[in-house]
C-alpha cells in the first residue's frame, strides 16, 4: 500500500461518522474501524506492519524513554538535601562569601554527577535484561497478501501499530489503544486511568455486557461483578474501545489497534500508569531527611542569633553558620544509595539472573520479614498431571475426563485465550475431544479466578434443540450450584476434602441440558447442576522450595501462603516441604474477620486459601499494618492487588503481563532459591546504605552540636567556613567506600530495617557522645596551645585533625565488627586515609594556605589519650546498643 494510502489514527470511541442533529457522534461498526484503518481481520502483512512502524513510530509512552542527561542532572537537585545545599550556596553567593559559596556549589555539583552516572550506569547495565522482560502482544500477522492464514504471534508491544489486530486474555496489558471486534466476557482494570478498583465490562459496539441483558432479565443479582462502567468514566468510558494503561481481568477479545505511543488517549491525559505509594525505605529516608532538613535550617539563624547576643558579631558570621549547617548534611546519601543499589541489581542480574525494575526495592527486599507466595508454581511446579477421574461416589469414572476435556477444549478454542491455564492443558493431554462424535462448541465464559468455574456450552450430535453447559471448576463453586440436598452436598465436600488432603488438586465437573437459544447464556443458567464427579490431579513439589523455604526460615523471613486452591491441597503441599502449615484460615473465614482481627490473626496463620484477588491483597496490608515489611510472590492474574499492596512485589519472568508491569523484581524463573539471592542482596545493599547513615549522621551531628557550643563559648570562631568546608569534603570522599563495603554473611541473617525514630535515637545517642570527645579536645586545645604564638591557627589545625581522627574512629567502630568482620576492606582503608589526611594535611603546605598552624607536639599526645577514651566509650556504647537491638527484635519480629 502506498505511503500516502495509510490511514490516520482513529481516535478511540470518537472516531465515527457524525449523525446529523446530534451532539456525540455513533461509533463506527467493527467492519468501518477495519477499513477506515484499511486493514481486515485477518490484520495486516508482515511488510505493512514495517512501513507503518516506519511512518508512526515506536508505540512507547514519551515518559518511558529514558531520560537526557541533562533532565538527569535537573532531577538530582530535587534530592530534598541538593536542594537544601544549593539553597545555603546562593545565600553564601548572594552575602558575597565567594569561598564558601563556591565550595557548597562544588558539592552539589559533584554530588548531582555523581547520582546522574551512577543512575545512568545502573541504567545501562540492566537495560538488556529489563528488554527481556517488557511486554509483548499476541497479534495476527501474515507473511503476505495472498500468503497463509494469519497465525498469532508474540511481539514486543512496542512493534505495534494501527491496524494491528491483536488478542488479549487474562492478564494482558492492553498493549496500545484498541478497537473491540469480538470479545468473550472481558472485563478490565482501569485503575490506572479512571481510580475505579472494580473491573469495568468491554464489548464491541453491536454486542450488550452481560449485565445489561441480566438486568433486562431481571438476573442482575445473578452476576458475581456488579455493574458495567457508567456515563460518568470520563474520557475512557467507551465500553467498545480498551486503552493503553489497563490491563484484563477477566474473558478474553480480539481487537483492533487504533492508536499507540504518543497518540493514545494515556498519553494524551499526560497520565502515568500504575502509580505506585511510597515503599518502606521511601518512607524511612523521606522522615529521616526531613527531620534533618529543619535541622539545618535552625541552624544558621541559631549560630547567628547566639553570635549577636553573647559576642556582639553581625552578619560576618553568616558564612560560618552556612558551613555548619553544611556540615550535617549528608550530602553524599544520594550518590551512596544509587551506587549500592545498582551495583547489588547489577551483581543480581549477572549472577542469578533477577532483574530490578525498582531500583529502592532492592532495599525494601533486604528489610523484608514475612514473604507471601502462591503455593501453585511457587512450591509446586505448576504442571499439573492427571491421575484418575471419579464419580460421586469416589469411583473410576472416565466420563468425568470426557466433560472436563470438552469444557477445556472449547473455552481454549472459543475464547481464542492466547495462552491456556496449566491445568487445561493437563486434560487436553489426556483426552482432545474433537472427533465427529463429540460435541460442538457453541459458547464458554473461560476460566475466572473469582468464579472459580469455566463453562463452556455445547451441542451434542444428535440432540437437536438443546444445549448443554459444562461447568468444571473449584469443588465448592460447583457443588453450591448442583441441585443436591445438604447431606448429599456434605458428603460431596468431604470425598474432595479427602483427595484434597493427600495432596492433590481437584476440579469438580457438572452438566445442565438447556433449550437451544441464540442469545449467548449468563452465569445465572450456572444453576441446577447435575454434578458428574471430581478430576484428580497432581502437580509436583518445585525441586528447590524445601531448600529455599528452609535458607528464608534462617535468615528471619517468614513466609506465608495465599492460594486460591482447595485448603487441604495447600497444607500436604506445605507439610512436604516441612513447613508446619498450623490451623488454615480460608476466605470465608477471612470476610469474617475485621481488618484489626486479621491483622492480629496473620501474626500466626500460615496458610490462606481458596483466596479470591482481594483477599490475597487484604492478607499483605493486614501484615503491613502489624508492622512486618512484606514480600509478595505471584504470578497470575489474581496475585496483581497483593502485588500492588506490598512492599516488595516479585514476579517471575513467565507471568502474565500485567503482573510483570507491576512486579518490583523479575526472576528468571519462579525459584524459591533466587529469591532467597534476591533477599540476601537486598540486606547486602540495606546494610550498607545503614551503616553510611549511621556512621556519617552522628559524626556529623557530634561535630556541629561541638561546633555550636565552641562558637558560644570562645572569643573566636572555632573554624573558618573553608575549614569546615575541606573538612566536609575530606569525608564526604571517604563516606563513598560505604557503597564498596561488604557485609560478612552474619550480618545477612536479619532483616535491615531503618526505622525513622531508632535512628534518629542512635544519631542522637552517638553524637553526643561525639561531641563530648570533641569538647574534651577543645579544652585540651585551649591547654596546648595557649603559649602559641598563633593560637587561633593552631587551635584550628588541632581541630581539624580531631575531626578528622574521631570521623576514621566511627567509620571503624560503629558500622560494628559483628556485620563487617575485622578482614581489611574499602571502609577501613578509605578510614586510614581519611585519618592520615587528618594528621598530615594541616602540616602540609595546604595548611597555611587555610589558615592553619601545627599545634605543639604535646597536643598529639594529649588528642591521643582523648581518642583512646572515646574509642572505648564508642566500643562499650556500640556493644549495647547491638544487645539491646538484639533483645528488642527477638520481642518483635519472635512472631510471626
Ligand atoms: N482452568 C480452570 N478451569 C476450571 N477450574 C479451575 C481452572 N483453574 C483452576 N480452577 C479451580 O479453581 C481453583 C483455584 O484456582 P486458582 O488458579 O485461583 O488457584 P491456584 O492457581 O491453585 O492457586 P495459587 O493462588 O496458589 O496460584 C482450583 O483449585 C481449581 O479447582
Amino acid at each position: 500500500m502506498p505511503e500516502s494510502a495509510a490511514p490516520g489514527p482513529l481516535a478511540p470511541g470518537t472516531g465515527g461518522s457524525r449523525a446529523p442533529g446530534r451532539e456525540r457522534p455513533e461509533p463506527l461498526t467493527a467492519l468501518q474501524v477495519l477499513r477506515e484503518l484499511d486493514t481486515g481481520p485477518r490484520g495486516l502483512t508482515d511488510a505493512e506492519a514495517e512501513r507503518r512502524l516506519v511512518r508512526y513510530g515506536e508505540n512507547a509512552l514519551p515518559a518511558r524513554r529514558p531520560p537526557s542527561w541533562s533532565r538527569r542532572l535537573l532531577r538530582s537537585l530535587r534530592d530534598p538535601f541538593t536542594a537544601v545545599l544549593l539553597c545555603l550556596g546562593l545565600v553564601s553567593v548572594a552575602v558575597a562569601a565567594w569561598g564558601t559559596g563556591s565550595v557548597i556549589l562544588l558539592l552539589v555539583a559533584v554530588s548531582c554527577l555523581l547520582r546522574s552516572s551512577g543512575e545512568h550506569r545502573a541504567d545501562r547495565a540492566t537495560a538488556a535484561l529489563r528488554a527481556s522482560v517488557a511486554t509483548t502482544a499476541t497479534v495476527l500477522r501474515r507473511p503476505g497478501p495472498g500468503g497463509p492464514e494469519a497465525r498469532p504471534r508474540e511481539v514486543p508491544a512496542t512493534e505495534l501499530v494501527p491496524g494491528d489486530v491483536v488478542r488479549l486474555g487474562p492478564g494482558d496489558l492492553v498493549p496500545a489503544d484498541v478497537r473491540l471486534l469480538r470479545s468473550r466476557g472481558l472485563r478490565l482494570h482501569e485503575a490506572a486511568l479512571t481510580g475505579e478498583s472494580a473491573p469495568v465490562d468491554k464489548y464491541p459496539v453491536d454486542e450488550q455486557p452481560v449485565d445489561e441483558r441480566s438486568v433486562d432479565e431481571g438476573l442482575a443479582d445473578e452476576h458475581p461483578l456488579g455493574a458495567p462502567d457508567g456515563p460518568g468514566a470520563g474520557p475512557f468510558a467507551q465500553p467498545h474501545t480498551c486503552f493503553l494503561g489497563s490491563s484484563v481481568a477477566y474473558g478474553s477479545a480480539t481487537a483492533v489497534v487504533v492508536a499507540t505511543g504518543a497518540r493514545t488517549r494515556l498519553a494524551a491525559a499526560h497520565a502515568a500508569p500504575g502509580g505506585r505509594r511510597d515503599s518502606a525505605f521511601d518512607q524511612a529516608v523521606h522522615g529521616i531527611s526531613w527531620t534533618l532538613i529543619r535541622f539545618m535550617l535552625l541552624t544558621p539563624p541559631l549560630v547567628l542569633m547566639a553570635g549577636a547576643a553573647l559576642h556582639g558579631r553581625g552578619l560576618e558570621t553568616l558564612p560560618f553558620a552556612v558551613a555548619v549547617a553544611v556540615g550535617l548534611t549528608p550530602e553524599m546519601l544520594p550518590v551512596v544509595v544509587t551506587t549500592v543499589l545498582a551495583r547489588g541489581a547489577a551483581r543480581l542480574a549477572h549472577e542469578h539472573r533477577v532483574i530490578v525494575r525498582r531500583l529502592p526495592a532492592l532495599h525494601d527486599l533486604g528489610a523484608v520479614d514475612v514473604l507471601c507466595l502462591d503455593k501453585t508454581g511457587t512450591l509446586t511446579q505448576d504442571r499439573p498431571a492427571v491421575v484418575r477421574a471419579v464419580d460421586a461416589h469416589g469411583r473410576d469414572d472416565p466420563e468425568v475426563l470426557h466433560w472436563a476435556a470438552v469444557n477445556a477444549w472449547w473455552t481454549l478454542q472459543l475464547a481464542e485465550l492466547p495462552t491456556p491455564d496449566a491445568l487445561d492443558e493437563a486434560l487436553l493431554e489426556e483426552a482432545v475431544p474433537d472427533g465427529p462424535d463429540d460435541p460442538d462448541g457453541v459458547a464458554a465464559l473461560p476460566f475466572d479466578p473469582v468464579r472459580r468455574l469455566a463453562t463452556a456450552v455445547v451441542r451434542r450430535p444428535g440432540r437437536l434443540g438443546t444445549h448443554t453447559l459444562v461447568v468444571k471448576g473449584a469443588a465448592e463453586t460447583v457443588l453450591e450450584r448442583c441441585a443436591l440436598d445438604a447431606a448429599e452436598r456434605d458428603r460431596l465436600l468431604a470425598l474432595a476434602a479427602r483427595e484434597a488432603g493427600t495432596g492433590a488438586r481437584l476440579l469438580a465437573v457438572a452438566l445442565a441440558e438447556r433449550p437451544a437459544r441464540l442469545r449467548d447464556h449468563t452465569p445465572a443458567d450456572e444453576r441446577g447442576l447435575s454434578f458428574l464427579g471430581f478430576v484428580v490431579l497432581r502437580d509436583a513439589l518445585a525441586p528447590t522450595a524445601a531448600a529455599a523455604l528452609g535458607s528464608l526460615a534462617d535468615r528471619g523471613v517468614a513466609v506465608r501462603i495465599l492460594t486460591g486452591d482447595h485448603p487441604g491441597t495447600a497444607a500436604h503441599t506445605c507439610r512436604e516441604l516441612g513447613l508446619d502449615p498450623g490451623r488454615v484460615l480460608t476466605a470465608e473465614d477471612l470476610d469474617r474477620l475485621d481488618d484489626a482481627e486479621l491483622a492480629a490473626a496473620a501474626r500466626h496463620t500460615t496458610v490462606f486459601a481458596r483466596c479470591a484477588p482481594e483477599h490475597k491483597a487484604r492478607v499483605v496490608t493486614a501484615l503491613r499494618a502489624a508492622g512486618h515489611v512484606t514480600g509478595f510472590l505471584g504470578d497470575g492474574v489474581n496475585d496483581v492487588p497483593a502485588l500492588r499492596a506490598a512492599d516488595v512485589g516479585l514476579c517471575p519472568k513467565g507471568a502474565v503481563a500485567v503482573v510483570r508491569d507491576t512486579a518490583d523484581l523479575v526472576l528468571a524463573e519462579k525459584d524459591l532459591a533466587a529469591v532467597d539471592h534476591a533477599v540476601a542482596a537486598g540486606r547486602n545493599a540495606g546494610g550498607n546504605i545503614a551503616a553510611h547513615l549511621h556512621v556519617t549522621l552522628s559524626s556529623n551531628l557530634g561535630n556541629v552540636i561541638a561546633m555550636l557550643a565552641a562558637a558560644l563559648l570562645l572569643p573566636f570562631l572555632p573554624m573558618l567556613p573553608a575549614q569546615v568546608l575541606v573538612q566536609n569534603l575530606c569525608s564526604d570522599a571517604a563516606q563513598l567506600a560505604f557503597a564498596h563495603d561488604r557485609p560478612a554473611p552474619a550480618a545477612l541473617r536479619t532483616p535491615t530495617r531503618l526505622r525513622h525514630r531508632g535512628f534518629l535515637r542512635f544519631i542522637t545517642g552517638f553524637g553526643l557522645l561525639n561531641a563530648v570527645a570533641d569538647v574534651a579536645t577543645f579544652g585540651v586545645l585551649l591547654v596546648a596551645t595557649r603559649s602559641s604564638a598563633d593560637t587561633q591557627g593552631a587551635f584550628h589545625a588541632g581541630w581539624f585533625t580531631e575531626n578528622l581522627l574521631t570521623q576514621a574512629l566511627v567509620m571503624l567502630l560503629l558500622r560494628g565488627a559483628r556485620r563487617y568482620g575485622t578482614a581489611p576492606g574499602p571502609v577501613r582503608y578509605a578510614a586510614a586515609a581519611l585519618a592520615v589526611t587528618g594528621v598530615l594535611l594541616p602540616l602540609s603546605p595546604l595548611g597555611p594556605l587555610l589558615a592553619m598552624t601545627p599545634p605543639p607536639p604535646p597536643y598529639y599526645l594529649l588528642l591521643a589519650a582523648v581518642l583512646a577514651l572515646y574509642a572505648v566509650a564508642l566500643r562499650a556504647a556500640r556493644s549495647r546498643y547491638d544487645r539491646r537491638c538484639a533483645a528488642s527484635a527477638a520481642a518483635v519480629t519472635g512472631t510471626p
